[in-house]
């Protein structure tokens, strides 16, 4: 049968942060763990993985870790083609470890979405934006097309929307309030909600 696997998305350089942002503390845990509580709480999940390099591998305390290995610094789309390698038979329920305030309400909507339209990506809107890394992956040969697209240096999430059926499903029709959807690129981000942040710390 199929799985949901949550997808903490964290092997980036968080050039424009300053620092490794996965780690950085938030009300006084670091981001990636907000985002891992939010998919538990979910209750929608039936495993927990990181997404992440190298580099990171060894800084997530006990969870379970996928490391880039066939396309390394290659963005989102690299740490998914092994994501969706490592479940080609499951659903992933994928969010960004930059997005640490995304409710689990929302997670349970997109993940009914995803289970009605089995083959399609389901992927968040808001305010005429995109999230797509608050979405769904799925869907036969996941793998094998994104693989396509970065062999073919096509590394942006648009080029896979481009390749395989997407649902945008926006969270305003359903009362989700813009606010838990942010993510967090610069330190200025965290100034400019006035969210209570702490020191870096693995
Ligand atoms: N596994 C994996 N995750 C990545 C990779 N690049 C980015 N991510 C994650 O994807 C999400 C969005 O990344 P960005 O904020 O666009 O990139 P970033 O490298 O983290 O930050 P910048 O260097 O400031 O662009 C974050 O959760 C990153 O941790 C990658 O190469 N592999």
């Amino acid at each position: 049968m199929t799985k949901t696997v949550g997808v903490v998305l964290a092997g980036g350089n968080s050039t424009r942060f300053g620092e490794d942002k996965a780690f950085f503390k938030l009300e006084g845990r670091p981001m990636y763990s907000h985002v891992a509580g939010v998919l538990e709480a979910s209750g929608m999940v039936d495993e927990i993985i990181i997404s992440t390099n190298q580099r990171l591998a060894g800084c997530f305390g006990g969870s379970t870790v996928i490391i880039d290995e066939a396309f390394q610094d290659d963005g989102p789309l690299g740490g998914l083609y092994e994501v969706a390698s490592a479940f080609p038979e499951d659903r992933l329920l994928v969010v960004s470890c930059d997005t640490p305030h995304v409710s689990s309400e929302w997670l349970r909507i997109l993940c009914r979405q995803a289970i009605g339209n089995p083959e399609a990506l389901i992927i968040t809107k808001a305010a005429e934006r995109l999230h797509p890394l608050i979405g769904v992956y799925q869907g036969a040969d996941l793998a094998q097309t994104i693989r396509q697209l970065l062999d073919a240096r096509r590394l942006s999430m648009r080029a896979l929307f481009e390749e395989r059926t997407t649902i945008e499903v926006d969270a305003e029709c359903y009362g989700i309030d813009d606010e838990t959807l942010v993510n967090i690129n610069r330190k200025m981000d965290i100034r400019l909600r006035g969210y209570e942040s702490g020191e870096h710390n693995r």
